[in-house]
Parts: structure tokens; sequence; C-alpha cells
């Protein structure tokens, strides 16, 4: 049963749509990840679903229940935000005490409550601690345990590693996928990061001028981008611009059979997915850059009409820059008005 139904939501500023008419249900325990780039609406849409802005139309269920106008205190919701806002004037023990305490729950459960909530992300024994003596990814941590220790239904997440290193961030990444599923709590995490969204959600929800582009599981999303735009967003992607006829993709320097009508196209192809052979002569397409990243090399080809290609190739040490080459698609999908309208097999 879906925990969460949002139904043709939308929310203007002024003339400004920033969601427009955006659908969607979550299962109990799923995790989804909403993607895009900066303004597509991410922010916008999860402070709808907790209840820190109103939709301008459109309804939002939890559980059945309508909360589209109910205020975030009566949701049964948890966010964490980008900046974490802990009380600098409480300890970590207070910071997560305080919402139990306006709910008057006794105090051997309040203390049962946050003790478990502090093991849950890793700070057993931090109750006494300030939080100005806590490193940045301990903040975060806290941040999440005061969510966590409401025990919301829902968990939001806008961005809440956005200011840590990679590092930090890769680990606590990590550590809220295990959390996450060992507690079975259904999380909507906003990021503009591909690699945060493909590394942890169950399905991403990619986002364009406050609509959705694609909904699907990371490798539907990754491997079969329904639009050149999520094409494009996810991971590396070559885009070549060329004419169908008579049965072909063509372009001045590729040239692919292709089962579709005749007409103006956009092909897609992945670095891995485009091989490179050699040629001896000929003007067809010219290695500018090799990069060497030890277990793979990226080559970088310029094509007769100047658009340069990325082909990943197993050894960097077989190319040099001038050698004159011929790419060649083996994986590729092609686009036509917007839509996917071909992809190879
Ligand atoms: N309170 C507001 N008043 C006016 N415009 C707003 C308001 N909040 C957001 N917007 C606009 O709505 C659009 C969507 O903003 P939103 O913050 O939801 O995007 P986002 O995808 O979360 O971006 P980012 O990744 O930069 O946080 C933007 O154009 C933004 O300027």
């Amino acid at each position: 049963m879906a925990v969460l139904d949002i139904r043709d939501v939308t929310k203007s500023f002024g003339a400004l749509n920033a969601v427009e008419r955006f659908n969607l249900t979550v299962r109990d325990g799923e995790l989804v990840c909403l993607l895009g780039p900066s303004g597509s609406g991410k922010s916008t849409l999860l402070r709808m679903i907790g209840g820190f802005e109103t939709p301008t139309s459109g309804s939002i269920a939890i559980d059945g229940e309508d909360v589209t106008r109910t205020p975030p205190e009566r949701r049964p919701t948890g966010m964490v935000f980008q900046s974490h806002a802990l009380w600098t004037h409480m300890n970590v023990f207070r910071n997560l005490a305080f919402g139990l305490k306006l709910r008057r729950l006794p105090r051997e459960e309040i203390r049962r409550r946050v003790e478990a909530a502090l093991d849950q992300v890793g700070l057993a024994g931090y109750g006494e601690r300030m939080t100005h003596q806590l490193s940045g990814g301990q903040q975060q941590r806290v941040a999440l345990a005061r969510s966590l220790v409401l025990e919301p239904k829902i968990l939001l997440l806008d961005e809440p590693f956005a200011s840590l290193d990679q590092h930090l961030r890769e680990r606590l990444r990590e550590e809220v996928r295990e959390l996450q599923q060992r507690l079975g709590i259904t999380t909507l995490f906003v990021t503009h990061g591909q690699d945060e969204a493909l590394a942890l959600a169950d399905r991403i929800v990619v986002m364009r001028d406050g609509r959705t582009e694609q909904i699907g599981p990371p490798d539907d999303v990754y491997r079969k981008p329904e639009t050149p735009f999520v094409a494009g967003f996810i991971g590396s992607m070559n885009m070549i611009e060329g004419m169908v006829s008579s049965g072909a993709f063509r372009h001045p320097s590729i040239e692919v059979p292709m089962p579709v009508g005749d007409g103006p196209a956009l092909l897609a192809v992945r670095p891995e997915a485009l091989e490179i052979v050699p040629v001896s002569g000929g003007n067809i397409a010219q290695v500018h850059r090799v990069t060497d990243f030890g277990a793979h090399g990226i080559v970088d080809v310029d094509l007769a009409d100047g658009l340069r290609l990325k082909a990943m190739v197993p050894d960097a040490r077989a190319w040099h820059a001038g050698q004159s080459v011929a790419p060649i698609p083996r994986a590729f999908a092609l686009y036509r008005d917007g839509r996917a309208v071909h992809r190879s097999t």
C-alpha cells in the first residue's frame, strides 16, 4: 500500500511554477531520491510533503489521510535540512529530547528513546556533549537522530550531507541506507548528485523545471533514459546530432543501422559503449587526449565536424593524441522530439 500519495500537486510563487502537476506514490519502506539540477523544484516538493509549504493545487495523503493543509508538527514526517540547525545552547541529549518533551512523554521513556536514537546513528554516549564539540559529520548524525527519535512514518532528507567532504558524505550515505533498511522507514532524499541517487535509491525521480522527466529504479534511469535530458544528466553521455535516412543514422563520422523513419535525430552513446578502432589515414576522427585512470582509460575523440566524444578503453597506453580512429557505437539510444524512439539491445 502507498504510504505517500502525491496527486497533481502544483506550487506557484507568483508567475513561477516551482512544482507543476506532480504525481508520485511511495510504497512502505521505499527510499526514493528526488534528483535534478538546481531550481528544479526538489526542495519545494519535499517542503510540501513536510508541511513547510502549502500546495497551490493538488493533494498530499499519508497513510490514506489527506494532509495537504496539516501543519508540520501534526504530520507523521521528520525532516533533516541541509544546514542541520541544531540548538547550540543545548547538549545533544536535550536536542533530541525536545520534541518528545513537547509530546509530554514520561521522563524514562524520553531517556530510553533518546539513547536508542543516538545508538542508531553511532553516537551512543554523546548525550552530554554540546553540539559545537562535534564534527560536521557528527552534527548531521545528531540532526538525523533528532528526526528518528520522533519515530516518523516518513523521513525527509534535503541534501543532508551537501556541506561535508566527499569521503564523509559517502560514509554517511551508506550509514543512512543501512539504517533506513534496518528500520524499514519510508524515505525521500533530495540530491543533485547523480552518484548519490544511483547508490542510494530504490527509485529515482528525475526532476526538471518542476516536472517529472522520469521515475524508475536506478538501473532503468541509467540504462534506459526516456528523454535526452535524463540521458545527459545521469552519468557521462555522448550526444550526436544527425539524420536518419534509408535505414541508417548518419553523421559525417558515424553511421549506424537504424530501424526508424527518416528525419533528424539524436544518438546517445555512453563512453563505455563507444568502441574506437585505429584507421590509417582518412579524416573520420582524431584522438585529442588520452587520460589514464589505471583500471581504464578515457580517450577524447574529435569528429570531423568538431564534436568531441569520450570513449572508455581498457588500456590507455594503447592510444595517443593525433591518432586517426573510427568511433563505433556498440550500444545506443535514439531520441526524436524529446523521446526515446529506439534502443539497441
Ligand atoms: N519562497 C519562494 N519564493 C519564490 N520563489 C521560490 C521560493 N522557493 C523556491 N522558489 C523558486 O522555485 C524554484 C524551485 O526551487 P527549489 O528550491 O525547490 O529547487 P531545488 O531543485 O531544490 O534547487 P536546489 O538544488 O538549488 O536546492 C526556483 O526557481 C526557486 O527560485
